[in-house]
């Protein structure tokens, strides 16, 4: 069954199930799209504060409801309570919907995603919050690649973070930066094997029960592709808009693509696209070769009506760098590799709305 008629084969189940002061769920207005992906179903039910309780078992029932049609897909309901439902989707200027929480003390929050592993998304992320940061802006990056956490390799990470006497973590510094990751709590060989809810749960940990001070801007990084935690995030919190990272090559970028059309069904803005490991810089001459044509990327985003952000070239001296934990952006500030991730983060900076209150 496409995603589509999935969809609407849960919304016409829901008819069935009563919701506190009658009606049924499928016209509820509380009821927030229902999102498909090919591993889970999510969707919200946002209710008037002091109203959780009455609505529990129709929760439970619209779980049980979906999953009969659902098939081997998770699904995922969650009971919000905050400002009244309805309302126009997410969008800069508008209030926060139902059941997205600002995160006290941060400004904006930007995600960074790609459609396929191994892209350089983390070193991306990395380099951007650190970019940001050399523009002086209180940064923070947050590894949501719950999977594959990168960010302590990345950064030179070492031990575990502190915790307070009331439960809540201090981040990491790290160049000016405040991370945290849960790579940093795990045993360094430790194969993770989170489940949907313990991703999930385990990120909020991670985004809300972190002492992130006053921070201007906070960099996810997203696991790739497009499934629980990316869900997750975007119900509960506020985004700012996500950039996408990909390789040149074609099968990188029909992934990209895929991931960006889940992402705008999600209702998340897009800031655009980064075409990264572009083209290559032999070390011995400076020779630029673009060994995957040019201008893939670019025409990507052209086609999928989104900026494109800039490109970024597969040099020796990034991987180098970022496996010893000296990302470009600080070991090299003036490198061309530096110069192109802070040129694009200018441009996101440019693309973003102005701070949130
Ligand atoms: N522009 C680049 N030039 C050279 N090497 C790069 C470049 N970008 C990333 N790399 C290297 O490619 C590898 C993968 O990068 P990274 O971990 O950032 O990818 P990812 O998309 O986050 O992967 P994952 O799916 O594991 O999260 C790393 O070894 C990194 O150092």
């Amino acid at each position: 069954m496409a995603d589509t008629e999935l969809a609407a084969t849960i919304k016409a189940a829901l008819a069935a199930v009563e919701i506190p002061g009658g009606g049924d769920l499928s016209g509820y207005g509380g009821l927030s799209e229902i999102i498909v992906t090919p591993s889970a179903v999510a969707f919200a039910i946002a209710v008037a504060p002091g109203m959780e309780a009455a609505f529990g078992p129709a929760r439970e029932q619209a779980q049980l409801a979906a999953q009969a049609v659902a098939g081997t897909r998770k699904v995922m309901v969650s009971l919000t309570s905050g400002k009244p439902p309805a309302g126009p989707k997410f969008s800069h200027g508008s209030p926060v919907p139902a059941g997205k929480q600002a995160v006290p003390g941060i400004k904006r929050i930007i995600a960074v995603g790609s459609g396929k592993g191994g892209v350089g998304k983390s070193t991306t992320a990395v380099n951007l919050a650190l970019a940001f940061a050399a523009e002086g802006l209180r940064t923070g990056i947050l590894d949501a690649d719950l999977y594959g956490p990168s960010i302590p390799k990345l950064l030179g990470l070492e031990g575990r973070p502190a915790i307070r006497e009331d439960g809540i973590f201090t981040p990491h510094s790290a160049f000016g930066l405040k991370a945290m990751s849960i790579g940093s709590m795990l045993n360094p060989d430790q194969a993770v094997v989170w489940r949907g809810p313990m991703a999930t749960s385990a990120l909020r940990q991670l985004l809300r029960e972190t002492d992130w001070g006053d921070l201007d801007i906070l960099v996810v990084d997203l696991p790739p592709g497009t499934g629980d935690i990316h869900i997750s995030l975007f119900q509960q919190s506020e985004v700012d808009g996500v950039v996408i990272v990909s390789t040149p090559q074609e099968l990188a970028l029909i992934d990209a693509k895929k991931a960006i059309d889940m992402l705008r069904r999600m209702g998340v803005p897009l800031l655009g696209l980064i075409e990264n490991m572009s083209y290559f810089i032999a070390p011995d001459t400076g020779t630029r070769y673009d060994i995957f044509g040019t201008g893939g990327a670019e025409n990507a985003a052209r086609s999928l009506d989104m900026p494109f952000l800039g490109a970024v070239p597969l040099v020796m001296s990034i991987r180098e760098n970022s496996d010893i934990g000296q990302p470009p952006v600080v070991s090299a500030p003036n490198g061309s590799e530096a110069q192109a991730f802070r040129a694009i983060a200018t441009k996101i900076l440019a693309g973003l709305p102005a701070l949130r209150g």
